[in-house]
């Protein structure tokens, strides 16, 4: 991920409301209150100490689908997947691309280092779009299992031919 300046908003100190304004912004408040305690709770991810002791492998990506299943619908300013979330398919596509786009400048620079930052990166945004389109890991697992041992070259000969018509040409 390539890290962007703040653009967090200057700290303007906002104008007091008196009258009907302060009575609006009771209400505003009391039904933000009302939203944040209909949200799941946040629960902290912690990973017990004999998972900390052993080597990575591919079970992490199981366990990140799991936590970001378990922020969908929290608060987003606590959790960055809640905040991906919340914002919809569209940005989430658009996040997974940038990233995807930062991977393989990494990958065409030959930065190795920077090409495994990256490649967590969309690994971990390929999960926000799983979670967010209904896809369980699951049902990736085994569609890669039901390739196994399937050449790619050996696939595409055996796929029916398609005729210029069928493609519109
Ligand atoms: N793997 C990741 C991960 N990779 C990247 N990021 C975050 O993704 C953000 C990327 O920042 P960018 O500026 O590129 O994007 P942005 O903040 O959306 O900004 P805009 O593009 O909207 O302007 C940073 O805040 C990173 O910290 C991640 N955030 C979380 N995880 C994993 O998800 C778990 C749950 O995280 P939370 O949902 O935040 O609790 C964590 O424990 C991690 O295991």
């Amino acid at each position: 991920m390539i890290k962007k300046a703040s653009t967090k908003p200057g700290t303007k100190a906002a104008p007091k409301a008196t009258g009907k304004g302060a009575a609006k912004m009771a209400v505003k408040s009391q039904s933000k209150k009302a939203a944040a305690a209909k949200q799941p709770e946040h629960k902290p991810d912690t990973l017990p100490a004999d998972l900390l002791s052993e080597p990575a492998d591919m079970t992490v990506l199981n366990r990140l689908y799991d936590v970001v299943l378990s922020r969908k619908g929290t608060d987003p300013s606590v959790s960055h997947s809640a905040r991906l979330l919340s914002r919809g398919t569209y940005k989430i596509a658009q996040k997974f691309g940038e990233e995807a786009v930062e991977c393989l400048i990494e990958a065409v620079a030959g930065r190795k280092d920077l090409l495994v930052g990256e490649s967590a990166d969309v690994l971990y945004h390929l999960i926000v779009l799983w979670v967010d389109a209904g896809v369980t890991p699951d049902e990736v697992w085994a569609e890669l299992r039901r390739r196994e041992g399937v050449s790619g070259i050996a696939e595409k000969a055996a796929r029916p031919k398609e005729t210029f018509a069928k493609k519109g040409k």
